[in-house]
This record gives C-alpha cells, sequence and structure tokens, in this order.
C-alpha cells in the first residue's frame, strides 16, 4: 500500500517528541527561524531530537538562513531532510544538497512568485512543499490556501519526479477532503494539531487515524 507522508511540524519540547510515540507519523520539524513563536533553538533541538521516536524522520525547518546558521544546527542535530520555508534560490539549495546530503524540502507559498524557475529547483530538491501565507506570516499560519492551484503543481512537480507535499491549515475535518480532491504525496500539520498553542496528542492520533483509513480506502 502507498501510504501517505505525514510530517507533523513546529516541534518545541522534548515533551512534544514523547507525544509522537505510538502515533504513526513519517517525520516530526523543528523550526530553527528565529523570532516566531515556535522557535527552537540549536541546543534545545538536540534534545528535543533524542526523543523523537526510532523511524520518525527528522526535518529542520529555516527560513532564508545564512549557511552559518544551517552549520551551527546541523552540527548539533541531525536532520533527515532541511525544509527551506522562505526566498531561497535553487543554487541555495544545491548547495544544501551538496554539503549536507540530506533530502531537500523546498516550500512555495500558494501565490507567491519563488526567485527561480521550477527546472532550476528540480535537480536540488526531493520535495515541493505547497504552503499558505497570512498577514506577513509564512508558516504555521493555520490558514487554508485555495487548494484549486494544486492540481496544475502537481503536474508541474511529478514530470521532474518531485514529491508534492501540502501544508496550511490543515485540520482533521478538512484532510480527508484534501486528500480525496488532490491527493497529495504528503501532508504537513502544524496549528491543527494543537490545543491551546501546544502539541496535542489525541488531535495527532485523530488527523493521522485519518489519513491512514484514507489510504487503507484508496491508496
Ligand atoms: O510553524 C511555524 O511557526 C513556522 C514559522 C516560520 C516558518 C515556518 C513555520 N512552519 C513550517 C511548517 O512546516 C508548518 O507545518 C506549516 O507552515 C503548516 O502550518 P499550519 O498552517 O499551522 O498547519
Amino acid at each position: 500500500m502507498k501510504r501517505t507522508f505525514i510530517k507533523v511540524c513546529g516541534l518545541r519540547t522534548p515533551v512534544d517528541a514523547e507525544k509522537l510515540i505510538g502515533v504513526d507519523v513519517d517525520a516530526a520539524g523543528i523550526i530553527f527561524v528565529p523570532g516566531v513563536k515556535r522557535t527552537v533553538k540549536p541546543q534545545d533541538g538536540a534534545e528535543i531530537a533524542k526523543q523523537i521516536p526510532t523511524g520518525v524522520k527528522l526535518v529542520g525547518v529555516w527560513m532564508d538562513p545564512s549557511k552559518e546558521e544551517m552549520f551551527t544546527v546541523c552540527n548539533r542535530v541531525n536532520v533527515d531532510f532541511v525544509q527551506l520555508h522562505g526566498s531561497e534560490s535553487p543554487a541555495f539549495c544545491q548547495w544544501v544538497k551538496e554539503r549536507f546530503q540530506t533530502k531537500v524540502v523546498k516550500v512555495f507559498h500558494a501565490g507567491i512568485r519563488s526567485p527561480g524557475q521550477l527546472e532550476d529547483y528540480a535537480p536540488w530538491i526531493d520535495v515541493a512543499l505547497i504552503d499558505s501565507f497570512s498577514e506577513g506570516k509564512r508558516g504555521g499560519t493555520g490558514k487554508v490556501f485555495d487548494w484549486r492551484i494544486l492540481q496544475k503543481e502537481k503536474e508541474r512537480w511529478e514530470t521532474f519526479g518531485v514529491s508534492v507535499w501540502v501544508a496550511g491549515g490543515l485540520r482533521v475535518e478538512n484532510v480527508n477532503q484534501l486528500l480525496e480532491q488532490y491527493t497529495p504525496d504528503g501532508v504537513d500539520v502544524s496549528s491543527g494539531v494543537e490545543l491551546d498553542g501546544v502539541k496535542d496528542r489525541f488531535k495527532m492520533v485523530q488527523f493521522v487515524e485519518r489519513v491512514r483509513a484514507y489510504d487503507r480506502q484508496f491508496r
């Protein structure tokens, strides 16, 4: 059976990571973007990483980082995926891929032009993550974008063998509709599995169950 890749993003503490024990997710994300509400410092990232259950991949999230910022984290934390959430160029993606030898997730914001052409990004990225932006926020918005762009996005990236994940306001109530209509390769959720701004195990279980039920029936 083909599975939808599930990433839960925005772990802030080792306790958040422990909440993933027994939850069938594929990856967990830590935000190394300074100055946002889910920011994690490099040394704290290492502590969280230790508690992420075996088999769950670790995604480090950056937004227009300097190379030094990336070294500071990657020298301490073993990330499986580097997620670039800003306006990084194809050349920067290439540098990341070659330097860190990780999978690279490049975020494209619905409605924002990226600084490069798709064919220039494609050799250096494994995943195109389509996300929302709102009021100056480029991630963790909790807002859904107009999914009608997804059909074309999928077709464009598929020709290059790049997977497409979707983020932005996903939650247990709407993820099934997304899967039925557009069948992305992966889904990425943060606000939708929080209660009062904190990751909630019950919400994560509900979300994951909904996705896996879809996988069992249709994948
Ligand atoms: O989550 C954040 O606070 C964040 C801040 C700055 C850059 C990226 C950020 N999150 C990246 C993610 O991968 C989130 O999962 C994604 O944006 C979806 O968030 P949500 O709409 O809250 O589910």
